[in-house]
């Protein structure tokens, strides 16, 4: 692992770096910030999934996270949305596909399925990375993202409840298979058969049983991605069908911009730290 920078920040540390991954077959740039604990201790980590065309970079910059982070001591980390480089197929000039748009899937069709394994890179490699290089507590995890990474956070959430505590989302993609970015990502990705798009789609992961305590949502009315993409009522319609308590919550006037995704941060950051009892 390679530090890029790191910059004091909000009594803590702000850091990017960067390191081969064998997941993905390229360089990864990821960024986490540490704020300061005592020596020794281990803190909370609050994962955030960034959406289309982004890298670490949006959030790292725009979230507005550490103030909340520092108080709470919870550890965030954000990596970026693809492999990237001249070796990774792309899809010239669609912003919604390829390089920006890994969708946190494992890939299983040519050309994708060599470098596109983002699903892997974040619940497996990334993982172990951040496990081994800084001050955190694995048993205390949640997950958070936006828009593409918002149906990141729900999905990897939800595959993997028993090891993160709580999911939170702002402005998700909640069911793929039933929108022109997903059924564009997944099919190409995945291909024709929609069976096996379920476990990426947090809509038809709860249909298909999956369950969690602790989830929280929070979609601006103003969101121009809202109606055709984002239609929030079907993760609100597949909680109630499966009892599930979750808290889904439409911001009115708000839009689909990090100014949406900064007011709203510092609360997301807070409700994590409490459920990981930072
Ligand atoms: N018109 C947008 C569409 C994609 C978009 O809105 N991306 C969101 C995530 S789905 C984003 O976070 N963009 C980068 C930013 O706002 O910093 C673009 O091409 O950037």
């Amino acid at each position: 692992m390679e530090t890029v920078s790191e910059n004091r920040s909000h009594g803590g540390t702000q850091g990017v770096y960067s390191h081969s991954s064998g997941q993905t077959g390229t360089e990864m740039t990821f960024s986490v910030f540490v704020p300061d604990h005592a020596e020794g201790a281990k803190l909370p980590v609050l994962w955030y999934l960034s959406g289309l065309t982004c890298t670490h970079a949006n959030v790292t910059e725009k979230g507005e996270y550490r103030a909340a982070c520092a108080e709470h001591g919870v550890i965030f980390v954000a990596p970026d949305t693809s492999p990237r480089g001249d070796d990774v197929p792309d899809a010239a000039d669609e912003y919604d596909f390829g390089k920006g748009a890994g969708f946190y899937v494992d890939a299983t069709q040519q050309p994708w399925s060599k470098h596109y394994r983002m699903r892997s890179y974040i619940e497996s490699e990334l993982s172990d990375l951040i496990a081994s290089n800084f001050p955190v507590d694995m048993e205390r995890q949640g997950i958070t993202g936006h828009s593409m990474g918002g149906h990141g956070a729900l999905t990897i959430g939800l595959r993997n409840a028993d090891r993160f505590t709580s999911i939170s989302a702002f402005s998700p993609i909640v069911a793929p298979s039933q929108v022109p970015w997903g059924e564009k990502a997944l099919g190409r990705y995945l291909g024709d058969d929609r069976s096996a798009w379920r476990e990426y789609d947090a809509c038809a992961l709860i249909e298909d049983s999956a369950r969690h305590p602790n989830i929280l949502v929070d979609q601006g009315t103003a969101d121009n991605f809202l109606e055709e993409q984002l239609q929030t009522h079907r993760l609100a319609e597949a909680c109630n069908a499966a009892g599930i308590d979750a808290t889904i919550r439409m911001q009115e006037g708000y839009d689909h911009s990090y100014y949406f995704i900064s007011t709203f941060m510092a609360e997301h950051v807070g409700w994590h730290a409490e459920r990981l009892k930072a």
